[in-house]
Parts: C-alpha cells; structure tokens; sequence
C-alpha cells in the first residue's frame, strides 16, 4: 500500500486517507440522486443514469488513483447534465443522439490528451473566458433549481417570476436550502449530503415522500443505448464543442486547483497531468456508453485534501464507496424525484460555481465584457454553448478593436469564425 500509493513520501498514512476518501464522497454523493434526476427529465431511464453515473465515477476515480496517484474524485458534471437535458429539451432530438455528441466529445479528449494540444488549449483561453465559463454554469445550474422547484415560474409580462411560495413544494425547497446552508456554514462534513436527506425526512412527515424500502440488487447496466449517426445528420458540431470545452476547462481548472491546495505543484506545472486528463476523458466515454451526460474532476475533492487526503488511495476508498451506492436504488429513486430535496444542491453548487468571479480582471474592459457576455447569455437562453459561442466572438473582436489583437492566440480567431458560422447558420444550439 505505502509502495503503490508512496504513502510516505506525501507524509500522510492509510487512516487519514480512508477519512479523507470518505469525506469526499460525502460531499458529493448527492450526484447519484441528482444526476439520475435531472437527465430522467430529458427521457432517459431514470435506473439506467444512476447506473452510467456510478460506473463513470468509479471508474474515472479508480483510474485518477491508480494511474496519476492523485486524492481528486471523477463524476459526472453538475451543468453539463442540465446542459444535456436542455438540448434534448429545445432541439427535439432523442437522448440517443444527445449521448453520442457526448461520446464523439470524450473520443477527441482522450486523443487531445494524448497530444500537446491539450496544454495549447489551456494556455491559449485566456482567464476571463474560462472563469466566465464556470460562473455562468453556476447561475445555469442555479436557475434550473429555481425552476424545478416552482420557485421561479413562467411570467407573462416578464418572462420568469415568483412562484407560489405557499405552495408545499416551494416551502420545503427554502426549508432544505437553509438547513443545508446552515450545515454548509457550520462546516459540517457532508452537508450537502445530510442536508438532502433532513428535506426528506421532512418530506416523509409532510406527506411529500413515500417510500418502500432503502436497499435491492442493483439495476442492470445499459450499454450503447446511443446514436452516433445522428449526431452528424443533426449538425450537432457545437454541442460536441461544447461538451468537449467545458469538459477540459473545467477538469483542467479543477485539477490544478487541488494540487495547488494539496502542495502538487512543480514550478507552475502538475506532474502525471496527461494521467489525470486521461482519467475524465475515460470516465466520459465510458459515461456515455453507460447512459450519462459527461464527467469532470470534482471540486469537492478540495474537501477530502483538507482532511489530509494525498494519495491515490483516498480516491479508492471515494471509487469503493460510489460502487457500493449501488445497493440503493430504491431510497435514491424516491429522493430524486423531488425536486424541492434536489434543487437546493442545484443552487448552492451554483454559488461554489461563482467563485471564479473574483479572478476576472473588471477593470479591463476588453476582459470584463466577454465574461460578462457569457455569465449573462447562458442563464437567460438556458445555452452553455450560446454562451460560450458569444463570448468566443466578443473577446478577439474588442482586442482588436483597442489594438490588443496580436496578443490573441490564433486558435481563438479560429474559434470565434467556427462560432460565428454557427450563430448564423444554427443559433439554436
Ligand atoms: N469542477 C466541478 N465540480 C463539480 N461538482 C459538481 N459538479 C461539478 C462540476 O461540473 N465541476
């Protein structure tokens, strides 16, 4: 064990690892509820999600720990999977095909990640775009909250308003939103966890929740339930691109934030980083396969290296846990067709989401504006790749404009042309 995992050389020993493992499953266990929930909305069977979620997370985790021998979870992405829904939703297309976009994503980002073009990609996209990527996400994901649970409903007069806040299950959404707020703040661990499960046992007492039983023989797994095809006769170029970005942006973003808290870093760079990608390139194909939208390093492994994680060997015990979830389908099933349990984490991960606002440069106009273009575009036309496509095309146009275009890398002038095509041609992607 301390060979594999030179446990010694990271001054750490099997103990605080198994509690470090733990931590961070606890604190992001809520995906096996909360993923099956929301791609169920686009039609895709709610048993064979849950199966896909868990088999990409143990998998892309084993992977990250065995290979690149780093204490960072893999599962798949909060945003993404509301991005998924929300395709399938507005183009009138099958989940089938939407999972072979996300297929044909996760083949380019293993090959990417054999290549040097990954490190190309992630120095070429300058800060205010990937920042402004994650924060608008984080309200996206937000909103979708917000509207699953009648808090924010239609309004004629002004597009969304104010739901029904009497209503049984607006009110148990604020009750579960603050008492996981109130854990979250008393830094109790797995507060996102024990915070859903409080709203369900008040759910149970309200009569909101019935449920018949907490443990059976897991599901059986689906395989290849997609259609690769139609991701070429639909066009659906920028929804790979789409997927494919934020996948990397955010892995990327997320990876070397954990290795910089974890003390990783080598003179700004992270050793095994080509493992590391591998692993959520991995995890996101064989998510697809399973039935699931695409995987990217969790940021709530944060929390398991503040317990002193530092190994691959905390993420064997977070893989070891997500298999067994697997035993409780029946509790997970109810729980997740709830949406006032379910969006208060929706919201909350949205605000961890935000956290990159602080690092855009707001006194650079030429900086601030296509952030600022893609933070407003992706809530309000519900569109992650709207918003990318906007802010691709804002940036280098105001960089030339203040005489700034030759700082521009090419591979953003080749992006924003792609995008600009795409607004024309097909803007409703
Ligand atoms: N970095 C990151 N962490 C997450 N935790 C839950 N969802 C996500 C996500 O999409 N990205």
């Amino acid at each position: 064990m301390n060979k594999s995992f030179r446990l010694k050389q990271n001054n750490t020993n099997i103990r605080t690892e198994v509690m470090a493992g733990m931590t961070t499953f606890l604190t992001m266990v809520y995906i096996v509820v909360v993923n099956p929930a929301i791609l169920s909305s686009a039609g895709v069977p709610f048993e064979q999600v849950f199966m896909a979620t868990v088999i990409s997370a143990v998998v892309g985790t084993l992977y990250m720990a065995l290979l690149a021998n780093y204490p960072i979870a893999i599962a798949p992405g909060m945003g993404l999977n509301a991005y998924f829904a929300s395709v399938v939703a507005t183009q009138g297309l099958s989940y089938q095909v939407v999972f072979g976009a996300v297929f044909l994503a996760g083949i380019i980002f293993i090959l990417l990640s054999l290549t040097k073009l990954r490190e190309t990609l992630i120095v070429a996209i300058p800060a205010s775009l990937k920042y402004g990527i994650t924060s608008g996400i984080g309200l996206f994901i937000a909103f979708v909250g917000l509207r699953n649970s009648g808090i924010v409903v239609p309004n004629e007069a002004t597009i969304v308003g104010l739901g029904d806040l009497h209503h049984p299950m607006t009110l148990l959404t604020i009750a579960g939103l603050f008492i996981t707020l109130i854990l979250f703040v008393l830094k109790v661990k797995g507060a996102l966890f024990f915070g859903m499960l409080a709203t369900g046992i008040i759910a149970f007492f309200t009569g909101q929740l019935d449920f018949n039983g907490f443990i059976s023989a897991p599901p059986s797994p689906v395989f290849f339930d997609m259609d690769i095809g139609g991701v070429i006769s639909n066009g659906l170029y920028t929804v790979v691109f789409a997927f494919l970005l934020v996948t990397i942006f955010d892995t990327t973003g997320t990876m070397i934030g954990v290795a910089e808290q974890a003390g990783f870093m080598k003179n700004g760079n992270m050793p095994r980083a080509k493992q590391a990608l591998l692993a959520d390139a991995t995890a996101t194909t064989v998510g697809s396969m399973f039935g699931t939208s695409p995987s990217t390093a969790y940021i709530e492994s944060t929390s398991g290296v503040a317990a002193g994680g530092r190994t691959g060997l905390t993420s064997v015990i977070v893989a070891g846990l997500f298999a067994l979830s697997i035993f409780f389908t029946p509790i997970i099933e109810v729980i997740a067709n709830i949406p006032a349990i379910t969006a208060p984490i929706l919201i909350i991960v949205g605000c961890f989401m935000m956290e990159g606002l602080a690092k855009i440069d707001w006194q650079t106009f030429d900086e601030a504006f296509p952030a600022f273009a893609i933070i407003l575009t992706m809530p309000f036309t519900s569109s992650i790749a709207t918003g990318i496509a906007i802010g691709f095309i804002t940036y280098p146009i105001l960089k030339i404009a203040v005489g700034k275009g030759k700082n521009v890398h090419w591979i953003l002038y080749v992006f924003a042309v792609i995008f600009l095509l795409q607004m024309i041609y097909f803007p409703a992607h």
